[in-house]
């Protein structure tokens, strides 16, 4: 049965009183702090330690993230004070500019009012805040990134108009409680991207491929303690096969493995040449040499997984479960090769936790 808030309250100031190592008197006079505010207000407020906490054990029970080991490190920012779109935009370039660090990328996350009676006081409306745009063509193909395709659309039903390259940042877009949605252009120097090049296929590089540095979720919503988060972007850095075997190879994105192929001069006539698998290793090595030339912060899919492996070991000897969504915790390059295919996990979904939005909460 559906918890109430205050029973997830209590659970969460548990864990917390717990990990924290809280003494018992104070455990004792917060719990009676937050039945009180419950009772008068239908709601309570998480202290600043009691948030970042939340947000930590958020990212330690994502179950799909292999990148679990630095859960102790994310940067909490406490926007929970902020509900005007311009201020909204001006402590997101802050979190960019933050988590960007010059290419030394630091895992942030930037919380924004809880939901109050269902009501969402600030919404961001992008997937990710660095984004490319997807323009429909005529003959049904798309340039640029076809899963913005019809993000793009909404962007420019609100008059906003890119430059209409296969590489155009898309604004951010955000709405008060009540008001229509408005959108802002990054300013340049938020924008970290790094042009794909490889050490020794010159063809590659001449594809003219490129990426952002700073990958950061904006659609996703966070649970601490009953409360609902639903405007918390949080950022990592990239595992290179994300953008090599996925965002630049998959068909439905920016296919590049039949370029890739012919820059090669690869035998494509036939699957069994297996020239895909070709192309797929050389993108993805392309992708891991660019990353490293522009001093951007990656990791490839082996040393991924051998962190997940010692995140695991952590957990285990703080007698926590170790659960996971193996599905997801296999890379999309060579899965068998690395250290998260060869066991399994309790794909248990705990709180404080991350989760999809519904079409119609979005
Ligand atoms: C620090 C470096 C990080 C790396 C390398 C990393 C890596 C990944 C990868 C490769 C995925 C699968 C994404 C996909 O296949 O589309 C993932 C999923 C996920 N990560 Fe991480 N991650 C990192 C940090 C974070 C942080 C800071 C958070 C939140 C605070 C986070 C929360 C999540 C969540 C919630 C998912 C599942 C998303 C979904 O279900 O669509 N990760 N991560
Ligand atoms: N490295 C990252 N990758 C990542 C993490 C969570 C979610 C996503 C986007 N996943 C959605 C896509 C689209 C379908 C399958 N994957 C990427 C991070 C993004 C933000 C923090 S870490």
């Amino acid at each position: 049965a559906p918890s109430t808030l205050l029973q997830e309250a209590e659970q969460f100031l548990q864990l917390y009183a717990k990990e924290q190592e809280l003494p018992k008197a104070a455990y004792q006079d917060r719990r009676e702090e937050i039945v009180e505010s419950v009772a008068a207000q239908g709601t309570y407020e998480l202290t600043k330690a009691e948030l970042a906490f939340g947000a930590r054990v958020a990212w330690r029970n994502s179950i799909r993230c292999i990148g679990r080991l630095y859960w102790k490190s994310l940067h909490v920012f406490d926007a929970r004070q902020v509900t005007d779109a311009e201020t909204a935009f001006r402590l997101l370039c802050d979190h960019l500019r933050f988590a960007t660090n010059e290419g030394n990328i630091r895992s942030a996350i930037t919380i924004f009012p809880p939901d109050v009676e269902g009501r969402t006081p600030l919404k961001i409306l992008n997937h990710q805040l660095i984004r490319y745009a997807g323009y429909a063509q005529p003959d049904g193909s798309v340039l640029g990134d076809p899963a913005s395709a019809s993000f793009t659309r909404f962007c420019e039903s609100l008059g906003w108009q890119g430059k209409g390259t296969a590489f155009d940042v898309l604004p951010l877009v955000v709405q008060e409680a009540g008001r229509p949605p408005v959108w802002f252009e990054w300013p340049k120097e938020v924008c970290l991207e790094v042009p794909i090049t490889h050490p020794d296929q010159p063809g590659i590089t001449a594809l003219g491929l490129k990426w952002y540095a700073v990958p950061v979720i904006a659609d996703m919503w966070l649970s601490i303690g009953g409360l609902r988060f639903s405007a918390a972007p949080f950022n990592g850095w990239y595992m290179g096969a994300e953008i090599g075997a996925r965002n630049l190879a998959d068909q439905q994105r920016y296919n590049a493995l039949p370029k890739v192929a012919e820059a090669m001069n690869l035998d494509t006539s036939r699957n069994a040449t297996l020239w895909k698998d070709r192309a797929l290793v050389e993108l993805n090595a392309a992708v891991l040499h660019s990353y490293a030339q522009a001093g951007v912060k990656v990791v490839d899919h082996h040393s991924a997984a051998e962190q997940h492996a010692h995140f695991e070991r952590i957990e285990q000897s703080h007698g926590r479960p170790v659960n996971g969504d193996w599905t997801w915790l296999i890379p999309p390059v060579s899965p068998a090769t690395t250290a998260t295919f060869h066991r399994t996990y309790n794909a248990a979904e705990l709180k404080p936790n991350f989760f999809y939005k519904s079409a119609a909460e979005k």
